[in-house]
């Protein structure tokens, strides 16, 4: 904790994922920038720019190194689906967006090898309930199927509410980029960051989904962990 005279180590710790990787030299780019997860998102019935087919996560998650966390984001139907699809692409934990319910993610986390991460919507009451069963509780702004990388900040002041309140590990995301996660994570206190569509290419004033541009993430860990951006 920061007092008046220290550092403030919390702050200093705040870990990095950075989501929605498809290629792998964007994969080498978020590891050389320092983050601390590589998240592939596969299996999601949202039409999004930031999947990629079971075979393709296999071989991105495959390739995260050590020291590292390969993250699997998906949202299952079933926990059979979800067992299925890391049984095939080996992550090292794994990230569930939309309908399980909590009895059902505690099922899921048991038949996990790694840890599993659970998406809620920030402005949803019965975030306890989804704590359980989670290893860490992952905060977004999601949109109407539960589905994650709108781009949107939501309510910080009450997400850092949620920190205070739970003893589950809590991961902000939603709508950070290069220059708002300073201060969010000056706001929330989280334990990690989480991004997507913040650190994507952009091509004459448009983004372009599902590729990564290395110098804004390597911006963007660094803003998140104040450490200084090495050329
Ligand atoms: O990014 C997606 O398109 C996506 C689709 C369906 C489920 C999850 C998805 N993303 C999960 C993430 O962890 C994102 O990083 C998170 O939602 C933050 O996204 P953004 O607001 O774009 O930073």
């Amino acid at each position: 904790m920061s007092d008046a005279t220290g550092p403030d180590t919390r702050r200093s710790a705040t870990r990095v994922k950075v989501c929605g990787v498809t290629r792998e030299a964007d994969r080498e780019a978020v590891v050389a920038a320092g983050a601390d997860a590589v998240g592939v998102i596969s299996g999601v019935p949202v039409d999004t720019p930031r999947e990629v087919d079971a075979g393709t996560a296999g071989d991105l998650l495959a390739g995260v190194p050590p020291l590292v966390t390969g993250v699997l984001v998906t949202m299952p139907d079933t926990v059979e689906q979800a067992v299925d699809l890391a049984t095939a692409a080996e992550p090292d934990a794994v990230q569930v967006h939309g309908g399980l319910s909590p009895g059902e993610l505690g099922a899921l986390g048991r038949r996990l090898h790694g840890d599993l991460v659970v998406a809620v919507d920030a402005d949803a009451d019965d975030l306890r309930a989804y704590a359980g069963p989670a290893d860490a509780l992952l905060v977004d702004s999601v949109d109407a199927d539960g589905g994650g990388g709108t781009g949107q900040t939501h309510d910080w002041e009450r997400t850092r509410e949620v920190v205070a309140d739970l003893d589950v590990p809590v991961i902000l995301a939603g709508g950070l980029t290069p220059d708002n996660v300073a201060a969010a994570v000056e706001t929330v206190r989280p334990f990690g960051v989480d991004v997507a569509t913040g650190v994507e290419r952009v091509e004459d004033g448009e983004r372009v989904g599902g590729e990564k541009d290395s110098e804004t993430v390597r911006s963007f860990v660094a803003a998140a962990t104040r450490r200084e951006v090495v050329a």
